[in-house]
């Protein structure tokens, strides 16, 4: 079952298409693809993502690789603040912090520049699919190791049968978890 969570919602949901058993037998993906080539739909996506940096008072945007740096990148320019990509392993240049996490297809590391944030920043994290929560859990790790505060998540899509929310609840640690699109 869908469960939209807004109008918003009702509307993205139209452009993001089911492929059947990718990237691998019994996995479902969610392909967000025709929506980023949508301009009225990624717009629209992209400001509401931006209205959260406003509420939120975020000075970065984190994105996680790679569908999250497409969504974090305008979504940091629309609300004028910085951009802070966060790397599958051994691509950022420069001194890193890793954290390791499971996929719902796999497992791997992610990283970030050791100094991409202030103590100051206050930081929205950003993603397309919360599924299981093992990247979004490592994300938000790798943000405070950093140095800086997480001050929301953001994600347009929730598989909501495969837990993610309850996984990352504890170390959301209070933090909102803002999803745009529930599909149980
Ligand atoms: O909640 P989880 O179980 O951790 O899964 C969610 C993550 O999986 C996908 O990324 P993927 O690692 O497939 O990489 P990609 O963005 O490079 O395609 C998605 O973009 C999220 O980052
Ligand atoms: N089923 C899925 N579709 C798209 N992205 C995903 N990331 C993890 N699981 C996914």
């Amino acid at each position: 079952m869908t469960t939209p969570e807004t109008t918003l919602g009702r509307r993205l949901l139209r452009h993001i298409r089911d492929i059947p058993d990718f990237p691998k037998p019994g996995v479902t993906f969610k392909d967000i693809t025709p929506l980023l080539a949508d301009p009225a739909a990624f717009a629209e996506l992209v400001e509401a993502l931006a209205g959260l940096c406003t509420r939120y008072g975020a000075t970065k945007v984190a994105g996680l690789e790679a569908r999250g740096f497409v969504l974090a990148a305008p979504v940091a320019i629309r609300a004028g603040v910085g951009f802070v990509p966060i790397r599958k392993a051994g691509k950022l240049p420069a001194a890193t912090l890793t954290e390791s996490y499971e996929l719902e297809y796999g497992t791997a590391q992610v990283e970030v520049h050791q100094d991409a944030f202030t103590e100051q920043d206050r930081v929205l994290l950003v993603d397309d699919v919360l599924a299981t929560g093992g990247t979004a859990a490592a994300g938000l790790r790798l943000v405070r190791r950093a140095g800086a505060t997480v001050v929301g998540v953001a994600m347009l899509l929730e598989l909501g049968f495969l837990g993610g929310r309850a996984r990352i609840e504890h170390g959301l640690g209070g933090v909102p978890l803002d999803v745009l699109i529930t599909v149980d």
